[in-house]
Formats: C-alpha cells, sequence, structure tokens
C-alpha cells in the first residue's frame, strides 16, 4: 500500500473453561491464557499501533479480593509494553515467592493478571485524541460484580454525536466524547437497568440482598442488554465485552462490516478479528474457526455455556472488502487466494495497456501487501504467454526446429522487485520543493533491471489520495527510465468516503474525486457539482433513513477508465519522462475475486447503513463549503 491509511482495530477473547490446574498440568503453566493472549495480540499488529490494552478476569473470588485487571499502553511498541508490565509483575511476585511455583491457587489468589477470562486490543483510532484514556479496553466500575462491563471494539459508529445526546437525554453526564465510552455507557445502562429488575423478581422470591447477587449473574440476559443498547446504533461494529462475575460477548453489527471469527473446544472459547490468529495460536484447521454471524452476539455465560444469539435482525451482509484487499493478513488461507485472484482479473486490462507485448514488459509490485496480488498477475501473465507459445507451436509445427523450439520455451515473464520501502524517512525540512525531494527517497528503487524499451508494470493494493505515488512511487520508477509506467489498482477507485472504521472521510482527499471534478471542469458541466450541492443542502436535517447519495452524479458523466485516464495525468508531471498509466479493478470483478465480502461503498457509494448516506451527503457539504472537518 503506497498511501498511509489508518487501519482497522484488532480484538482478542479467551475464556478458558477448565480450571487453572488444568492448564498447569497439560501446558505446564497456569499462565497459559495471558500467553496465548499475547500470541493473538502481536499476530493482529498490523490491525493497531496506536495503542494496545490487555484486561482479565478472575472467576470465583472471595470478597475482597482483586479479580479485574487492566493495563493498557500507548507507547511506540504498545504491544510490548503491555506485555512487558505484566511479565515484570508476574516475575516479581514470583521470585519473591517461591512457594507459588507449584501452587496454582496461590498464584490465582495472589498475582494479577492470571484468570479464565481475558480481553486484548490493539487499537488504530478513528475518534478522539490518541491519549491513554482512549486505549480500550474500557472499564465501567461498580462494587456489584456483575455490573462492572469491560469493553473493546473494532468500530466506528456513523451516528456518535447522536447517541451522545442520547445518553444526556437520559439524564447522564458523560465525561468525554470518546465513543466507546458511549457505547459502553449505553450498554452499562441496560445492564444497570436489567440488574434492577432482576433484583425485584430475587425479592419478590424471597431472596435476600446477598443471596440475590449470583442469582443475578446467573440470569443476566446478556443477549437482551445487548437488543436494547443497540437499537440506535449505527455503523460497522464487532464490540466485546465481559462483566464482573464472568459473562463474555462478542457482537458483531447487522451487515456484517467488521470482522470476527470464534473457535471453541472444551479446553476454551476464543475471538478474533481475523482467522489465521486463531488458526495459528491454536493450531486449529481452517473449518473449525467460524464467523459470527451478523447482527448476532457470541455470548459466554460464566457457567462456560456459549451462545449464539440474533441481537438485530441481519441486512444484507456487506462486509468490507477493504479487509480482504488490505486490511487483514494475507495467510488466511481464503484472503490468500482472493489476493491472487485480484491479481488474475485485472490481468486483460494490463495487457491491453501494454499493447500485450509482454516480451517488452517487467512486471512488480509496491511492498508489501500487494505482493499476493502480484503472484495472481503473473501466474496469469504466464497463462497467457503459455497459450501464445502454444498457438504458435500449432501453426507452425510443421517448420519448428528444435532450436526455435528453445528459443520460444525459453520467453518467460519478467518478474522483479523494483520498488523497495525504505527506512521511514523523516521529512524534517519544511519548505515545500526540499520536503518533495525527501518524500520521493521513501521507496528506493532497484537499478539496472529496465532497459528503455520497457514497460514497467506495478501492482499496489489501492490508490486512496495518490500522493505517495506523485511524490514517491512514479519519481522513482522514472529514474528506471522505462518507456510507459503502469499503475495497476489491485481494488476499484475509492469514490466516496468510509465511516466504518477506515480513516478516509474526506471527499476532496480522494484522487478518484479530484480526477472527476477535473473533467467535469474540463467539459464545462461543473455546474453539476453545484446541482449536488443544493440537493445534499436540502436533505441535510432529513432523517438518516431518507437521505439519498447524491455524489454519485459527479462520476455519472464519466465511464471509469476516463476517470482512471485523468487520475493518470494528474499524478504525472512534465519531469516525468515515461508515459504513465493507471489501471483499476472493476467493481464486478472485485466481487467475483471476493465474494463473501461484497461491502463496497467507498467505491460504488452503495452504504450499507442509513448513516452512510448521511455521512457522504455531509462529506460533499464540507467540500463545497470549503470545510476541512470531518463528516461524522
Ligand atoms: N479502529 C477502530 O476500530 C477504532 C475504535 C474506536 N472508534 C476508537 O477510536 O478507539
Amino acid at each position: 500500500m503506497s498511501d498511509a491509511l489508518k487501519h482497522e482495530c484488532g480484538i482478542a477473547l479467551v475464556r478458558l473453561l477448565k480450571p487453572l490446574e488444568y492448564y498447569k498440568e497439560k501446558y505446564g503453566t497456569a499462565f497459559y491464557g495471558i500467553q496465548k493472549m499475547y500470541l493473538m495480540m502481536e499476530k493482529q499488529h498490523n490491525r493497531g499501533q496506536d495503542g494496545a490494552g490487555f484486561a482479565s478476569i478472575k472467576l470465583d473470588v472471595e470478597a475482597g479480593q482483586r479479580y479485574i485487571s487492566r493495563v493498557r499502553s500507548n507507547h511506540s511498541q504498545p504491544i510490548q509494553d503491555v506485555f512487558a508490565q505484566i511479565n515484570d509483575r508476574i516475575n516479581e511476585e514470583m521470585t519473591a515467592h517461591p512457594e507459588y511455583a507449584n501452587d496454582v491457587e496461590k498464584q490465582k489468589a495472589n498475582i494479577p493478571y492470571i484468570g479464565e477470562l481475558f480481553l486484548g486490543h490493539v487499537r488504530y483510532g478513528t475518534f478522539g485524541k490518541n491519549s491513554i484514556e482512549s486505549v480500550h479496553p474500557f472499564l465501567r466500575q461498580s462494587n456489584w460484580m456483575h455490573r462492572n462491563l469491560i469493553l473493546a471494539g473494532n468500530f466506528n459508529m456513523t451516528n456518535v454525536k447522536e447517541l451522545f445526546e442520547n445518553l444526556v437525554e437520559l439524564g447522564q453526564h458523560p465525561k468525554e466524547m470518546a465513543d466507546t465510552v458511549t457505547v459502553m455507557e449505553k450498554i452499562g445502562h441496560f445492564l444497570d437497568k436489567e440488574v434492577m429488575q432482576l433484583y425485584q423478581d430475587c425479592k419478590q422470591e424471597g431472596y435476600s440482598k446477598r443471596e440475590a447477587s449470583p442469582v443475578i449473574a446467573e440470569r443476566l440476559d446478556i443477549a437482551k442488554i445487548l437488543a436494547r443498547s443497540a437499537k440506535n446504533l449505527d455503523g460497522g461494529y464487532a464490540m466485546a465485552g465481559l462483566l464482573g462475575h464472568g459473562d463474555a460477548f462478542v457482537f458483531r453489527d447487522p451487515a456484517g462490516i467488521r470482522p470476527a471469527y470464534f473457535y471453541q473446544d472444551d479446553e476454551v472459547v476464543v475471538v478474533a478479528s481475523e482467522r489465521p490468529v486463531i488458526q495459528t495460536v491454536f493450531n486449529v484447521p481452517f473449518e473449525s474457526v467460524q464467523e459470527i454471524s451478523p447482527g448476532n452476539a457470541l455470548i459466554i455465560k460464566k457457567s462456560g455455556k456459549v451462545s449464539m444469539e440474533q441481537i438485530l435482525e441481519p441486512t444484507v451482509k456487506k462486509a468490507c472488502s477493504f479487509e480482504r484487499i488490505y486490511f487483514s493478513r494475507g495467510s488466511d488461507a481464503e484472503i490468500y487466494q482472493e489476493r491472487k485472484n485480484l491479481g488474475k482479473l485485472i490481468l486483460p486490462a494490463v495487457l491491453k495497456s501494454i499493447d500485450s507485448d509482454t516480451d517488452n514488459t517487467v512486471f512488480s509490485y509496491i511492498p508489501n501487501t500487494a505482493e499476493t496480488s502480484f503472484y495472481g498477475l503473473v501466474e496469469a501473465a504466464q497463462d497467457f504467454l503459455n497459450q501464445r507459445k502454444n498457438n504458435y507451436i500449432l501453426e507452425n509445427r510443421n517448420t519448428l526446429t528444435a532450436e526455435t523450439l528453445q528459443e520460444l520455451l525459453a520467453v518467460k515473464i519478467r518478474t522483479e522487485k523494483v520498488a523497495i520501502k525504505d527506512a521511514k524517512l523523516r521529512t524534517f525540512i519544511t519548505e515545500d520543493s526540499s520536503r518533495d525531494d525527501l518524500v520521493a527517497h521513501v521507496y528506493d528503487v532497484t537499478y539496472g533491471v529496465i532497459k528503455p524499451t520497457d514497460n514497467l508494470v506495478i501492482i499496489d493494493d489501492s490508490i486512496v489520495r495518490g500522493t505517495t505515488l506523485k511524490m514517491s512511487i512514479i519519481k522513482m520508477m522514472d529514474r528506471l527510465k522505462p518507456k510507459r509506467i503502469v499503475i495497476v489498482s489491485s481494488a476499484p477507485q475509492i469514490r466516496y468516503p468510509d465511516c466504518y472504521g477506515i480513516d478516509m472521510a474526506k471527499l476532496e482527499g480522494l484522487v478518484a474525486f479530484r480526477a472527476a471534478l477535473a473533467l467535469l471542469k474540463e467539459r464545462n458541466l461543473y455546474h453539476i457539482v453545484d446541482e449536488v450541492y443544493i440537493k445534499c443542502k436540502a436533505q441535510e436535517n432529513f432523517a438518516d433513513t431518507d437521505v439519498i447519495n447524491y455524489v454519485t452524479a459527479i462520476y455519472d458523466q464519466f465511464t471509469p477508465e476516463e476517470v482512471s485516464d485523468k487520475i493518470a495525468e494528474m499524478l504525472s508531471s512534465p519531469e516525468i519522462n515515461a508515459e504513465v498509466k493507471i489501471i483499476f479493478q472493476k467493481v464486478e470483478d472485485l466481487h467475483i475475486a471476493c465474494p463473501k465480502n461484497l461491502g463496497d461503498w467507498y467505491f460504488t457509494g452503495d452504504y450499507p447503513t442509513p448513516g452512510g448516506n448521511r455521512v457522504v451527503n455531509r462529506a460533499f457539504m464540507n467540500f463545497y463549503e470549503g470545510k476541512d472537518a470531518r463528516a461524522y
């Protein structure tokens, strides 16, 4: 990926179903859960490096003993930092008390972090600052065990402001504007209500206050609490929560926008944002890891009972395709094939751009996430070449000599590693022209592999702003003196803002949008921009469900190729000698390659929740009014 793009968050949840002694016996340590959590979080570091947090719960402790531990960090290596703190503390206790060594009961009673239920989070903030207070898990404390709520999520709500207002309407006074606090307080509110109701029931049944507590915990209907809390949520989310006494849940949005996977056997229940994380950490096959169904919650009661319950009516499944193109790790068996298919499906367009002259073409990729689609592209190119050889041989079978046959078979698809991501270069000089020169060196190039008669085809996973392409990659590629540079995007043109977790909230930042505007100007159609604005403005105060995405009109006048050509022109500059072309994946081909993740609103403007239409409407007004503000 050449554009710096904010990633997602990652969640990790582990519930140990057996007593801690079991793990000590079988795996040699009662800290088994913590170790697994470390691996699960580390294997998701791709999803967030702004912060990391860990929380654990000990089940069935006596009153007066601590049972919730939490560590959070926003240091530069937050996962390392969190587990260094946990390690240090455990080692300190173990060294000071050698008698704990083989005594699991003592370990549990005296050492923090050890426990049966764990929640971890790696964060890329989409809302609020990167202060330590914004790092998950969030904690809502209470002196009643079952009222303690610990929450961590991979989410972005399009209507945080409204949700915040709802809390104020309830008479609450939230101390922060953090979106996680807002969601947590909402769940917390309905948790309190449910507890109150259950207490009344218990009282009627003759339980004393003290006796009622464990009964309430047992009877708590998590699905009911979630259903009430989730009513007004509009966004993409995978929210994980723990209750102090030991219940846990992971709840996914009705369109399945954000991912959540789980695995369960008689020892553990595990949830993570990505499938291969669970596969490697627990050494289980692909088939035994399942998705949490959209609109459903995986609920793990303290008793160990696990169920999947529908919380909200699922809508049409629109799982985010960017997870497949870029965010999630490519080690997932499905994602790996999907990325390869993205490369394969785009070959016809690539061949067209190089006049099918594969002999004079070098294929390469932008490190690192585009590497897999590159393999697919090259495999398809090899098939194409073989087909050509085949035809030649069949046509010339009577005259073919051993020599020409050998020559023919020696022709290969040429692949080279041309772009190398260099160490992070700091742009410490503020003066613009020299800064551009520094930025150009973010990528390094391999000299000596391109001839002046060559086309250079270079695949990237997606193109958002195009800044790095313009400032660095194309300039550096041009130094190799190819005849033509073809930039290939394994994703379609990004035309609309995202509001479900990816940090693309402003229209004018998107190179496709700027290209469409330039085309409108060129063809004297710029009045369309004014017309769209009038339509957007008119629905400014509409209910979300009534808002229509009129921004599509900006693109309607042009074929995708026209927009691509304009982008190519905008990314090139007079000092570039090579001809620059740009090719994007077709939306239909994206769906063929990634059939399970049909969420494509950033490419098509087809938002999966009503809030999305409000956001694109707002984003357009912000652009038109020259407001440098986020659209939600
Ligand atoms: N990337 C995410 O899922 C972010 C979660 C949450 N909105 C935050 O900002 O902390």
